[in-house]
């Protein structure tokens, strides 16, 4: 399912923190969006996901206007939200995380939400004899992992995750955008905030770089992986081989 963003204006209060925001992600495309501390990325998540409300602009998901819809809502039109510093529910068992993250999705036959589940696990297969830990628990790269796979159990068409990578050791940054990649390529569009760079462009279609709240640079991965204005801020002189290594393109 697409994704276009046009014109999105949002804030706290009377904070005015989008001015005026772009974003295209066609469907089964991985956008990934960078930018400063403070851009207002997570504010643009949040405003996607309509936890912050849009004062001005439109969203659309496959065509169809969603502005001003409410989670809930946005959540049964197909997308799903994996917040920043994962917020798994720690007390709970990653199955219960689990179960909760399929919310919207209760009354779909218990086999389906079985067969959504065995799918998520497969993805992370850390996650399956962990089933009855306490999400607190779990290493700070198996809690993103419980995240995003919670995300798919609404079994959403737009997945947007803040900062999957934070925190994690290079291999993990890894695993987690390798599964991304599965993900984008059985059709999943994706939009990701990242502070990894270079991680973020080893994977990603298309990059957005966002600037005190609007986009100032989109293009393919590629070409914008090469362009000077992109590599002084962000890449340290370009993207090589180490393209995950999660202690580089951080500020
Ligand atoms: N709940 C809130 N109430 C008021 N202002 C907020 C709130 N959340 C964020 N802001 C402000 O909005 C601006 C953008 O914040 P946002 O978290 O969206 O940026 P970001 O690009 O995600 O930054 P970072 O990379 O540091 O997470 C900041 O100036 C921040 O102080």
């Amino acid at each position: 399912m697409s994704l276009e963003v046009r014109g999105l204006a949002a804030g706290y209060g009377r904070l005015e923190v989008l001015h005026g925001v772009d974003l295209d992600a066609g469907e089964g495309q991985l956008v990934a969006v960078i930018g400063a501390n403070g851009a207002g990325k997570t504010t643009l998540l949040r405003a996607l996901s309509g936890l912050v409300p849009a004062t001005a602009g439109t969203v659309r998901l496959a065509g169809v206007d969603v502005t001003g819809s409410g989670p809930e809502r946005l959540a049964r039109a197909g997308l799903a939200h994996v917040p920043e510093n994962r917020l798994v529910f720690p007390t709970l068992t990653v199955e219960d995380n689990l179960v909760l993250g399929a919310y919207t999705r209760r009354r779909q036959p218990a086999a389906e939400r079985t067969r959504v589940r065995d799918r998520a696990l497969a993805l992370f297969p850390r996650l399956q004899p962990r089933l009855q830990q306490a999400a607190g628990t779990l290493s700070g790269g198996e809690q993103q992992m419980l995240a995003i796979a919670r995300g798919l159990m609404a079994q959403p068409r737009v997945l947007v995750l803040d900062e999957p990578s934070v925190g994690l050791a290079p291999r993990l940054v890894g695993e987690i955008f390798t599964a991304l990649g599965r993900l984008r390529d059985d059709g999943l569009t994706l939009v990701a905030v990242e502070q990894n760079a270079r991680a973020a462009f080893a994977v990603a279609d298309s990059v957005s770089v966002m600037d005190r709240g609007r986009v100032v640079l989109h293009g393919d991965a590629a070409t914008l992986a090469t362009d000077p204005r992109v590599t002084a801020a962000f890449l340290g002189g370009g993207v090589s081989a180490e393209a995950t290594d999660a202690s580089d393109g951080r500020h």
